[in-house]
């Protein structure tokens, strides 16, 4: 995801037009901050809040948090300068304050991260506790978050309400989509996004909550109806240390104060399922928490027979409907949902599970629910840069898969079907992130592909080449050992690779463009390079065609 560019206006400038303002006395109250102020500042009214100076508006309160690289404090002046009337800080900031002769109001907290969005809560009034307040879903996990807040969505729509959308792609909070920087926004963008939503007559939303949100406390204050838990595979290991720790993070979205009912997903080979059951049970009571059982690789056209595990919810039945899917949901209790999607890929079956048993849980009735997914179809919709087939002959596809779990299995989801037919995968690693997986990825690579050409995705500061050659110390490890690729090119720039990746290409193979998806621009030391793998894809493929026309 690309931080660095000027993506246009965002989350921050859209508002609840009806904020409740809220005095410094009052904000104390709520956050057991002390006040340093002169008296009369106590009762300075606040409109806003914000916690990147440079986003602030007049009348806000600025959150001058202490940050990894820089203390928020710094920015004091700044924030002041451009209207802000208050400040919430931890001792380190208000002392910066007080150097820089900064006279607002401040108050003062061991830890103003935690109550951020607590404050964003009341002065945007995004949980109203009245009929006003929409349903939340909220969706979690290292893959299949923005495919089945999708769905969620698709459903809902379905069913006849007006939806939002919080996620990586887009955020939906009425009629112009927002680019979205984040998967979640910072907390007083989520909170003043949820109260804009209701203001515009939305009544359902759907949001993706990242590890980074629950770590960086993004979702704070916020109250969800339904949680989902889609899997834990390795990612972001830079921020969390361990998968243990990770696991932790994620856990606390399945807390009675974050929400009111989890429906987790059991993956097979994936032991976090149901361990966060286990805990989402212990934190919410046994009947708020749905668990599905899923098999781990689902094969074509198999019968996946009921699920022996204990598991609310089972896999009855799956077909190939077309690239996608048909299946059966099964309860202990007898109950059955009919359920089709035609987005390809043995996961989308787990992502419209979780995203059908969602909404079931919301408070929908069964029969209400079979009878909208019968008559409108709603898995199947488009998610953009999610198994995004952009051609055939040869079969092509962009997707966003960047970890080791999600590319093994998206390069499943194109194993070729007519004899002689080959995989070809492009795909190159982040910069500064996780670099533990580099070569992990080059050797899933390496197993499930023919033909792998390794390329750059967002190097944001790094260096780009010894990324590459990470990659690719990992696939050329692999085909020593006997892995199924014949052959492994290191290419750049990633034009280049998706434009070779088409040439080598014949018409019974499949070729996979992995790690980027939606996105639109590469992160080049800081520079925003225009690259879309969809538009590369399809320019490459018209090529392709025009000239085995003329050899025609
Ligand atoms: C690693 C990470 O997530 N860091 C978050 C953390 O940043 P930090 O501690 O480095 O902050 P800092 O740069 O030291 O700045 C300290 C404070 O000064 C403020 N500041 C800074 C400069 C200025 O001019 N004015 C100003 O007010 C900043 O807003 C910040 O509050 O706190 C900041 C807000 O306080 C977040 O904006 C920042 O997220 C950055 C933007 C980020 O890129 N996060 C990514 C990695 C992320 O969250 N990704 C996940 C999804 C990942 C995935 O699934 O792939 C996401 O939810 O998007
Ligand atoms: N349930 C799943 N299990 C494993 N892989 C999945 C699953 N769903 C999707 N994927 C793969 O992961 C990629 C990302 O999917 P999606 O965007 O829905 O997940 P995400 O959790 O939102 O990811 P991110 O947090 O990185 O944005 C897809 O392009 C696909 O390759």
């Amino acid at each position: 995801m690309l931080e660095s560019a000027d993506q246009g206006p965002d989350a921050q400038s859209a508002r609840p037009s009806r904020p409740v303002a809220h005095t410094v006395e009052q904000l104390a109250r709520l956050t057991g901050a002390q006040i340093v102020a002169s008296p009369g500042a106590r009762e300075t009214r606040v409109t806003g809040v914000v916690l990147n100076s440079r986003e602030t508006q007049p009348g806000d309160l600025y959150a001058a948090l202490p940050g990894a690289h820089v203390h928020g404090a710094t920015f004091a002046a700044d924030a002041a300068a451009s209207g802000a009337l208050a400040i919430l800080t931890d001792a380190a900031g208000a002392e910066l304050v007080a150097q820089a002769g900064v006279e607002l109001p401040v108050l003062v907290s061991a830890d103003p991260r935690a109550w951020t969005g607590r404050v964003a809560a009341e002065i945007y009034n995004s949980h109203p506790g009245d009929a006003s307040a929409q349903k939340l879903f909220a969706v979690t996990g290292t893959n299949g978050k923005t495919t089945t807040t999708y769905f969620v969505n698709s459903i809902l729509r379905a069913l006849g309400h007006s939806t939002g959308l919080i996620g990586t792609i887009e955020i939906l909070a009425g009629d112009t989509p927002i680019p979205s920087k984040l998967t979640t926004p910072e907390a007083p963008h989520v909170h003043s996004l949820l109260s804009l939503m209701r203001e515009r007559g939305i009544d359902a939303a759907a949001m993706e909550v990242s590890s980074h949100a629950l770590e960086f406390h993004r979702v704070d204050g916020v109250h969800y109806d339904v949680a989902g838990f889609t899997n834990l595979t390795q990612d972001h290991l830079d921020l969390h240390g361990s998968m243990e720790a990770y696991f932790e993070v994620k856990a606390q979205l399945f807390t009675a104060e974050r929400t009111e009912r989890a429906v987790v997903l059991l993956t097979e080979g994936d032991t976090w399922g149901e361990a966060m059951a286990r805990r989402a049970r212990e934190n919410l009571g046994a009947e708020h928490v749905t668990s599905v059982a899923l098999r781990g690789n689902i094969g074509d056209d198999a019968h996946a027979g009921p699920d022996r595990s204990g598991a609310d919810w089972t896999l009855d039945s799956l077909t190939r409907r077309g690239i996608g899917h048909a299946f059966t949901l099964q309860h202990r209790d007898g109950r059955k949902l009919s359920v089709s999607t035609a987005l390809p890929g043995d996961f989308n079956v787990a992502n419209a599970a979780l995203a059908v048993l969602m909404v079931l849980d919301s408070g929908v009735e069964l029969d209400t629910l079979q009878k909208t997914l019968d008559d409108h179809d709603p898995l199947t919709t488009d998610v953009p840069g999610r198994m995004q087939l952009i051609g055939t002959r040869p079969t092509s596809v962009v997707d966003f898969a960047h970890n080791p779990d999600a590319m093994a299995r998206a390069l499943q989801s194109v194993e070729p079907t007519e004899d002689g037919g080959r995989t070809i995968i492009v795909f190159g690693a982040t910069g500064r992130r996780d670099k533990t997986k580099r070569p992990i990825m080059g050797r899933i690579a390496a197993e499930g592909a023919d033909i792998v050409i390794i390329t750059d995705d967002d190097p944001h500061d790094e260096d780009p080449a010894p990324i590459r050659e990470q990659v690719a110390q990992g696939a050329r490890a692999a085909q020593e050992h006997g892995a199924r690729a014949a052959e492994v090119h290191v290419i750049a720039p990633r034009e280049v690779a998706i434009h070779t990746a088409v040439r080598l290409s014949r018409p019974e193979d499949s070729i996979i463009v992995a790690g980027r998806g939606h996105e639109t621009f590469q992160d080049l030391n800081g520079v925003a390079h225009p690259l879309d793998d969809r538009v590369e894809l399809t320019a490459a493929l018209d090529a392709l065609h025009s000239s085995r026309k003329e050899q025609s």
